[in-house]
């Protein structure tokens, strides 16, 4: 896993909470307490004797309601704010085409054309809105074939106050979420550089505990059995105290760079300490990870540090332990810690 995978498994965990928020709460506003009202002035028009506009009410109060109810049961799911849009067009069309109590029904647009927006937000508002007043213009211009009578003095300030507001109304959404995403970029920038060691740019011991296992315990089949390798380098004092701590830097990235290329991507190899790596090995029983282990050891056995006149042989002693469920993750890993005292004290260079 390398930084910019560090920085979409960031992103992915820190969603636009805000912007989901005020979606959902403006598909609820439009939903209930507009559904109610939609349901009181149907009920006030069947005693008016307007059962067209009666019946029209009912219909989008009874949608509506029905639209957010099933958004509370797939609350994953995007497509119920593209279905509140598209009852804001019929909505709209209808209290147009009616003209509403005494043809005063057009002060509505303005409140769903808002609401419009924010649910199927900026791009899709284009052609929702687009739509929208296609069809409000279409049907103020033919007043002919509708019940509703309009003054042409009020359709022609109605739609050019309608265009403003829209206009204006767009151009507050476009930096509302130009600056939310400038935020969300740079809280983004600074959460992957504290997630990742700066020397080696591998994900860090903040990253494993505070993210990786986290989004581990949350999807338990995708990662366990989860085995844990703990990578010690043998000897590193004597390579820092004959060589200088640069050479050390030096050799530390380049084991990071061994373990990064001898794994897959969905595993991941971070720096927890000084000269400690944790590999982490999802989806991987005890005996696999074993012998992916013994691998690294070879390959970091068989690949000596070079640089300039130095070449100094290296080799690495590794615990290994696995984590059946998500309880064993802290428990795994203590014991990896304890094989990887192990190897040491029978000699180094060996997978316990
Ligand atoms: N160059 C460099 N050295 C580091 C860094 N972090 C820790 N060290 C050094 O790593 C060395 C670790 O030494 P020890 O814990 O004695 O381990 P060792 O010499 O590898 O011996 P064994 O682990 O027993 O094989 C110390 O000298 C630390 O100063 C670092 O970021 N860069």
């Amino acid at each position: 896993m390398d930084s910019i995978s560090v920085r979409q498994f960031l992103k992915s965990n820190h969603q636009n909470d805000a912007e989901i928020k005020r979606r959902r709460l403006t598909l609820y506003f439009i939903s209930y307490v507009g559904g109610t009202i939609m349901a009181v002035l149907a009920i006030q028009n069947v005693f008016r004797g307007d059962h067209l506009l009666a019946f029209f009410l009912g219909l989008f109060s009874v949608s509506v309601y029905g639209n957010a109810v099933l958004s509370h049961l797939y609350n994953k799911n995007d497509i119920f704010y593209y279905l509140a849009g598209a009852l804001v067009i019929v909505m709209i069309s209808t209290i147009t085409i009616t003209g509403g109590y005494h043809n005063t029904g057009l002060y509505f647009v303005f409140p769903l054309i808002c609401i419009q927006i924010i649910v199927v937000q900026f791009r899709a508002a284009i052609v929702y809105v687009s739509v929208t007043m296609l069809l409000v213009f279409l049907i103020v211009s033919n007043q002919d074939v509708i019940p509703a009578s309009y003054r042409p003095e009020d359709v022609s300030r109605f739609l050019i106050s309608l265009s403003c507001f829209i206009a204006v109304f767009f151009i507050g959404e476009y930096f509302w979420h130009q600056s939310r995403k400038e935020m969300m970029s740079d809280n983004l920038e600074k959460m992957r550089q504290a997630h990742t060691d700066p020397l080696t740019k591998i994900p860090n011991r903040r990253f494993l505990e505070s993210v990786y296992f986290e989004r581990a315990i949350n999807n338990p089949v995708d990662y366990f059995p989860l085995s844990a390798v703990v990578v010690d380098v043998d000897f590193f004092k004597k390579i820092n105290d004959t060589y200088g701590h640069d050479v050390g830097d030096k050799v530390l990235i380049h084991l990071a760079q061994i373990m990064r290329s001898a794994i897959r991507s969905t595993d991941l190899v971070s720096r927890t300490g000084g000269e400690e790596f944790l590999i982490i090995y999802p989806a991987t029983p005890l005996s696999v990870a074993v012998k992916l282990a013994e691998k690294i050891r070879i390959e970091i056995e068989s690949t000596p540090f070079e640089d300039g006149d130095i070449r100094h042989p290296l080799t690495s002693s590794f615990g290994v332990a696995t984590a059946l469920a998500d309880v064993n993750v802290e428990a795994a890993i203590k014991l990896a810690d304890d094989n990887l005292y192990e190897a040491k004290r029978t000699g180094r260079n060996c997978v316990v």
